[in-house]
């Protein structure tokens, strides 16, 4: 694939960290996904978490039921982890197809985690299971204090918690989600194989902290974990720029009401969802990057899982296209990211 090709095929990628919610909002947000992702990794961080199999089925036909019929995609569960969580039932949830994957929280670290794991002793049951039966654990990789900075969560989770939990459980397939620093980067790259991987998004990939105080606070760019400084931003581009294969896509498109992100005490997450596979090929493109953009979206993610890459193809042509301004929900709304702009690339077939 040359860097000045106006036609891109790929094989149809995945996103591995999809926020779907629930009831009205699920019902709008579900076709954006569906319009460029054959599968999506649920999250589980609902306001009621779905903690196990009972709650992962219906979610998964609560999903089903609002799929769009001209956007569909496949829906893979996640359980949601906390100190209560029994090894069998995700034993039963994994053998029986309904969880492909089990999410660690740690407490209070971001949206709807009041319910995770305060101390990771509270579930080596758990992750022992986890370990004997091939269930990946994936990771919200923060370390929450009032005495750590902020900026340093992710760093200082890597090394106190990830290294321990590596060193006791070796043989546990690990993602760490939406890595933001260079010393993230620096890890996997060290440490990647087929039992750590990281994803990354492509906010993460396209602003840094300037960018959410840029002209005033910018509610809408308030993530969790937060934007970093510009080196943690290069470091995360030239991570996928370098084809390494241990990083995927993961959008954490994350949609809050427009009333709960513009609130005192506004919450964190960015709705990417229509603009997400664009702004990821807008990067790789800028990196000079196009012929790694089939591994990072398509094929990294499925090795990982140990399922089949997609057999549908998805084609991008070099024009002009704008992202969606905003979503109406009720009486509310919700904005995506990259609101209103335009970006250089559009899809130019769907797969049937
Ligand atoms: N990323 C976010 O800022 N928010 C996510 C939760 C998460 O992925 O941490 C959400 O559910 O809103
Ligand atoms: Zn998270
Ligand atoms: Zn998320």
């Amino acid at each position: 694939m040359s860097e000045f090709e106006q036609k891109i095929t790929i094989i149809k990628p995945d996103d591995w960290h999809v926020h779907l919610r629930d009831k009205k909002i699920l019902k709008k947000v579900i076709r954006y996904t569906g319009k460029f992702y054959e599968r999506a990794l649920i999250m589980p961080n609902l306001d009621d978490p779905i903690t196990n199999c009972f709650k992962g089925i219906s979610y998964r036909n609560r999903i089903l039921k609002s799929m769009h019929l001209c956007y569909q995609f496949q829906p893979l569960m996640t359980c949601y982890l906390t100190s209560f969580t029994i090894p069998e039932e995700l034993e039963i949830g994994f053998f029986k197809k309904i969880f492909i994957a089990a999410k660690l929280y740690p407490y209070c670290s971001t949206t709807n985690s009041k319910k995770g794991v305060r101390k990771i002793s509270h579930i080596t049951h758990v992750l022992e299971r986890m370990e004997k039966i091939g269930m990946p654990l994936l990771i919200h990789g923060e370390k929450v204090n009032k005495h750590i900075d902020i900026y340093a969560r992710e760093a200082e989770f890597i090394k106190n918690t990830l290294e321990p939990l590596r060193n006791n459980f070796p043989k546990l397939k690990i993602v760490l989600e939406h890595i933001t620093t260079r010393e993230s980067v620096e890890y996997i790259k060290k440490n990647g194989s087929n039992y750590l991987c990281a994803t990354i998004t492509p906010h993460h990939l396209m602003l840094n902290r300037n960018d959410m105080f840029a002209g005033g606070i910018q509610p809408y760019l308030y993530c969790l974990p937060i934007l970093k400084k510009n080196i943690h931003q290069k470091a995360l581009r030239q991570a996928i720029a370098s084809g390494n294969k241990h990083f995927f896509l993961g959008s954490d498109t994350a949609p809050h009401l427009h009333k709960n992100k513009i609130n005192l005490f506004g919450c964190a997450g960015i709705f990417n969802a229509p603009s997400s596979f664009l702004a990821y090929v807008t990067v790789f493109e800028e990196m000079k990057a196009l012929k790694h953009l089939q591994a990072f979206c398509s094929e990294n993610g499925p090795n990982f899982y140990n399922i089949p890459i997609n057999k549908k193809t998805i084609t991008l042509i070099k024009k002009p296209c704008k992202i969606t301004k905003k979503i109406n929900i009720g009486n509310d709304k919700i904005i995506p990211f990259l609101s209103g702009e335009t970006l250089n690339w559009s899809i130019k077939s769907f797969p049937e």
